[in-house]
């Protein structure tokens, strides 16, 4: 059997996209461990599952490329609005979509019939600890854990390129706080409304963007007096930037950014 899939990346954080109304996954977890491996597989940082929902427009899951389930992902649900509208499955430029956080609110920005951007509507931060120091082999690490749906731990660093990803970020990914792990930012503040990201992601490791990632930076700019409410705050990572403002009407953060069709293909299951 065959499966046809869209290869898209928002800043840079690629995933494939499946279609699960027609073409029905039994077996995500060991799909998104092979086809998001580089050499042997397609290569992408993990898998999306579009399908139906009872409550809201359409669905997403979205899998690690370790295999693991996340409740969110900001980046794959901007993809999901250009999927949708691009391939002609909705004509809305308002779309409802149900994920394992929660119904999250997409708002399409359409040039020439394509979606360029999409907003999205990423509710209500939760910072669980706003200085949380944790000890490493490597040093202490002294950061803000905030929840989007999923676990973030945003540490503050001087100098972006001094973040040593590949060490720091497994060791705060698997440390005994985070019992389902987090995903880990470094965050260089460079001036009021512009700060430098990088990400260690739970479960993929470096990826080029988190969209959820950036929410969380931004909210922990703001927690920390860098930024304030209102703000549209840019986070500027290896992949692209994402614009960022946590409402002080509403308390939502609101994400807005990319959406790329890399390509198209079919792979045999
Ligand atoms: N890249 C994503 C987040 C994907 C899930 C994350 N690795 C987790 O396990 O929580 C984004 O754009 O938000």
């Amino acid at each position: 059997m065959t499966i046809q899939f869209t290869k898209m990346q928002g800043a840079g954080n690629d995933y494939i996209y499946v279609n699960t109304i027609n073409q029905p996954v039994t077996n995500p977890k060991e799909l998104a461990i092979q086809w998001s491996t580089y050499h042997t597989g397609i290569g992408s940082d993990g898998l999306v599952l579009i399908g139906p929902s009872h409550i809201a427009d359409f669905s997403m899951r979205i899998f690690n490329a370790d295999g693991s389930e996340a409740k969110m992902c900001g980046n794959a649900s901007r993809c999901i609005g250009k999927y949708l509208y691009d391939k002609k499955l909705t004509q809305k430029k308002q779309i409802s979509l149900e994920t394992l956080s929660g119904i999250k609110h997409l708002e399409l920005h359409v040039k020439n019939g394509a979606v360029k951007e999409v907003t999205v509507d990423m509710g209500c931060p939760d910072i669980l600890e706003e200085s949380l120091n944790l000890s490493c082999p490597n040093g202490t690490f002294t950061g803000t854990f905030v929840s989007m749906g999923n676990p973030h731990f945003v540490t503050f660093v001087e100098d972006i390129k001094q973040a040593n990803l590949p060490v720091t970020g497994p060791l705060l990914e698997h440390h005994p706080y985070f019992p389902d792990r987090a995903n880990i930012e470094f965050v260089q503040f460079l001036s009021e409304g512009n700060a430098r990201m990088r990400v260690w992601e739970r479960g993929s490791g470096i990826t080029q963007a988190c969209g959820t990632g950036a929410c969380a930076s931004a909210v922990a700019l703001i927690a920390h007096g860098r930024a304030q409410k209102g703000d549209k705050i840019q986070i500027q990572m290896d992949g692209g930037t994402l614009t960022i403002e946590w409402n002080p009407t509403d308390n939502h953060v609101y994400m807005t950014g990319n959406a790329v069709t890399v390509f198209e293909g079919s792979i045999k299951l």
